[in-house]
């Protein structure tokens, strides 16, 4: 059980940055998520954290302990692999006993530790049987029986889900969200590519940026759906994700700014760009789950034909032809809505939901 910093990390593999000034603070007990583009470093930061990769700058503290060049194996972390590559001819008892039996600990202390985490993992009326004998979310959990009875400090996830087919992905996550609730002082850290993993499972996530090498964010997850401090976060959290209408500030009040959207359409946000001159180039977010089909009297922030929709049920996705240069403006209607190529809409939204970035991306909220 413990707590973890890291201070100005950084990593490259020769001149190639991988990574650099990665400073976080995560207390015990935290189920810390790493998401990001591929390429972004996840892997490489857990690896770091694991020994498993050395830190070219910086410093890793576990337990206020400095553990730069302490070998994976003094680090009191237990990793959990995507390929949980079980002993095939050992009995799911013998798989998570094993490394217990290496290191030569007392039967009775070895019969203790399985039976306690076959308890937490339910996996009790399995014990005796073979890994071919079992589901693939199974066999996963007898891969994080064996880090269990380890008793880490520290539990590594690597992507543990990637390799279940979708529903499979559905139980495991809420296993894995079951587990924690059962080993609440555990920490936890998790790399994964699937958002609902890391909205649903995380304290905190981090968000790397694979162009800028740094973290976009560290934040909950529902601050980084609501508060996202930039446009990386903005359009990385969320699906289909959050659209950026360019605009420039009309007037900016005291506590709010009003936008003239480029595409045509107003909208006043509740942030303060104190100080900013009309005509400032700035970029309104709006996520597509935010529109709503403006009524008369509304103040319309983007009006369109749609070039194409999905009817999902219970929701229709409405994409609207792109301006040159531009992305598609998507907006996601409740229900199935009275929408087809061709429906010309006009949106508005709560204005407690608009987002507002400067042209270089930071959001006004933080200003
Ligand atoms: N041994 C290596 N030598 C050179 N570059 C490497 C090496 N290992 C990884 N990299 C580079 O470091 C970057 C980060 O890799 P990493 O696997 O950590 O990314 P990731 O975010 O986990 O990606 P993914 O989501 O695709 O698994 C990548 O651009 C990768 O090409």
């Amino acid at each position: 059980m413990a707590s973890l910093l890291l201070q100005n990390i950084a990593k490259s593999y020769g001149t190639v940055e991988v990574l650099k000034d990665i400073d976080l603070d995560i207390e015990q007990g935290e189920l810390i998520v790493f998401v990001g583009p591929s390429g972004c470093g996840k892997s490489t930061l857990l690896r770091m954290i694991a020994g498993l990769e050395k830190i070219t700058g910086g410093d890793l503290y576990i337990d206020g302990e400095r553990m730069n060049d302490t070998p994976p194996s003094k680090r009191g972390i237990a990793m959990v692999f995507q390929s949980y590559a079980l002993y095939p001819h050992m009995t799911v008892y013998d798989n998570m006993a094993f490394a217990l039996k290496v290191a030569k600990m007392p039967k009775a202390e070895i019969d203790q530790r399985v039976r306690n985490a076959g308890k937490i993992l339910q996996l009790t009326d399995y014990l005796d049987r073979l890994p071919k004998a079992l589901s693939g979310g199974q066999r996963q959990r007898v891969a994080i029986g064996r880090s269990i009875v380890r008793d880490p400090k520290v539990y590594l996830f690597d992507e543990p889900l990637s390799n279940l087919d979708a529903a499979l992905r559905v139980d495991t996550r809420i296993e894995i969200a079951q587990l924690k609730e059962n080993m609440p002082e555990s920490t936890m850290i998790y790399v994964t590519h699937d958002q609902v993993e890391a909205m649903t499972l995380a304290t905190r996530i981090v968000v790397l940026n694979n162009k800028t090498h740094t973290i976009a964010q560290f934040g909950t997850p529902l601050d980084l759906y609501q508060r996202p401090e930039n446009t990386f976060v903005a359009q990385f959290i969320g699906s289909p994700k959050m659209n950026l209408l360019p605009g420039t500030i009309s007037a900016a009040q005291d506590t709010t700014t009003t936008i003239d959207v480029t595409a045509g359409g107003v909208a006043t946000v509740p942030v303060s760009a104190a100080g900013l001159p009309s005509g400032t180039e700035v970029q309104l977010g709006v996520r597509p789950e935010d529109f709503v089909v403006a009524q008369p009297g509304d103040a319309v922030i983007f009006e369109g034909q749609a070039s194409y929709t999905e009817k999902l049920g219970e929701v229709t996705v409405v994409y609207f032809t792109p301006r040159d240069g531009e992305d598609s403006v998507i907006a996601k209607i409740p229900g199935i809505a009275d929408v087809s190529k061709g429906t010309q809409l006009s949106l508005t939204a709560s204005p407690d939901k608009l987002h507002l970035f400067d042209a270089s991306g930071h959001s006004f909220f933080y200003k």
